[in-house]
């Protein structure tokens, strides 16, 4: 069919291709969620049914997107981790991005009665913005997954401490945030337990550590470096076949998608799932 004169216009388009072999992090975040939530009534300073909302919108997410490797939640965030040789959309960062906030955005209002049962939903409606960002080795997306949980512990540490001197000590906010100046982790720690009795590490592992998304094989013994024979048959060579791309695909689709709220900092929850990182069958990569 010949072009219509008007088909120049698509000279204007901007490619904006991610740069390849690289991991490709998608995080998302509500949208003016100061006041969503207080329009909502969550509870302070954590609500359970707004993380567990959060949590199986960003599981439905992973679960239409088997590229995705890992996901991690915090307040109203998740960044999602597409895996370093992932070509969806040919790596169109518009496309990965939009895709991502809408379906994530979608499930999140489908599934809202599911979790806050007694208040329905009105407009304004949540809505959630989204970037992209590449890292180009190990080192750096595992010190983005840290630098989101050292976020989400010094941000949990500080909200409970705040409300604490509010609901249980009766102070105003200006009040408590005037106590909370210049205090390090240990003095918080202390304020909870000597004015509270209230011990940090007792409180829920979803509020101290957020939430992490990943597709589940069996766990390898740490420091053995012996992948199982599901993890070797969905690794990918870095140049694969299409269809064998094809076939990882389903296998990825297949694997059970769990929500724990584990210490992803650490060697240890890293070492245990080499799956989440390695490209190649059998070892856990190690690079700078
Ligand atoms: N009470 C309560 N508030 C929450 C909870 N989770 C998220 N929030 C609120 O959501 C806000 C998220 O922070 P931000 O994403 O930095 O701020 P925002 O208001 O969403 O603004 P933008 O992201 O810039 O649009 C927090 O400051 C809280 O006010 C929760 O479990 N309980
Ligand atoms: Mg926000
Ligand atoms: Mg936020």
């Amino acid at each position: 069919m010949a072009n219509s004169k008007f088909e120049y216009v698509k000279q204007f388009e901007q490619p904006d291709q991610l740069l390849p072999n690289t991991w490709v992090v998608v995080r998302i975040d509500g949208r003016g969620f100061t006041k969503f939530s207080t329009k909502y009534g969550f509870e302070k300073p954590n609500d359970k049914r707004a993380l567990d909302l959060m949590n199986a919108a960003a599981r439905a997410v992973m679960s239409e997107l088997p590229d995705i490797t890992i996901a991690y939640g915090v307040s109203d965030e998740y960044s999602f981790v597409f895996q370093k040789s992932c070509t969806l959309f040919e790596r169109r960062a518009s496309k990965l991005v939009s895709t991502i906030v809408s379906t994530f955005t979608a499930y999140y209002v489908h599934l809202w009665t599911s979790y806050f049962t007694d208040i329905p939903l009105s407009p304004p409606l949540p809505s959630f913005d989204g970037r992209a960002v590449c890292y180009p080795s190990i080192q750096n997306l595992r010190d983005y997954m840290s630098w989101r949980q050292v976020d989400c512990h010094i941000n949990n540490l500080y909200n409970t401490t705040f409300w604490a001197l509010i609901q249980l000590g009766g102070m105003d906010a200006t009040e408590a945030e005037q106590s909370l100046k210049g205090t390090f982790s240990a003095d918080k720690n202390e304020i909870l337990f000597s004015k509270f009795h209230i011990n940090y590490n007792n409180e829920p592992e979803i509020f101290k550590k957020g939430s992490v998304i990943f597709r589940d094989y069996e766990l390898v013994e740490p420091g053995t470096h012996n992948v199982v024979e599901e993890v070797e048959k969905m690794a990918e060579p870095i140049q694969q076949s299409k269809s064998q791309a094809e076939k990882d695909k389903k296998k990825r689709a297949k694997a059970p998608i769990v929500i724990e709220h584990l210490d992803i900092i650490k060697d240890d929850f890293w070492d245990r799932r080499p799956w989440l990182l390695s490209n190649k069958p059998g070892q856990i990569p190690k690079e700078t």
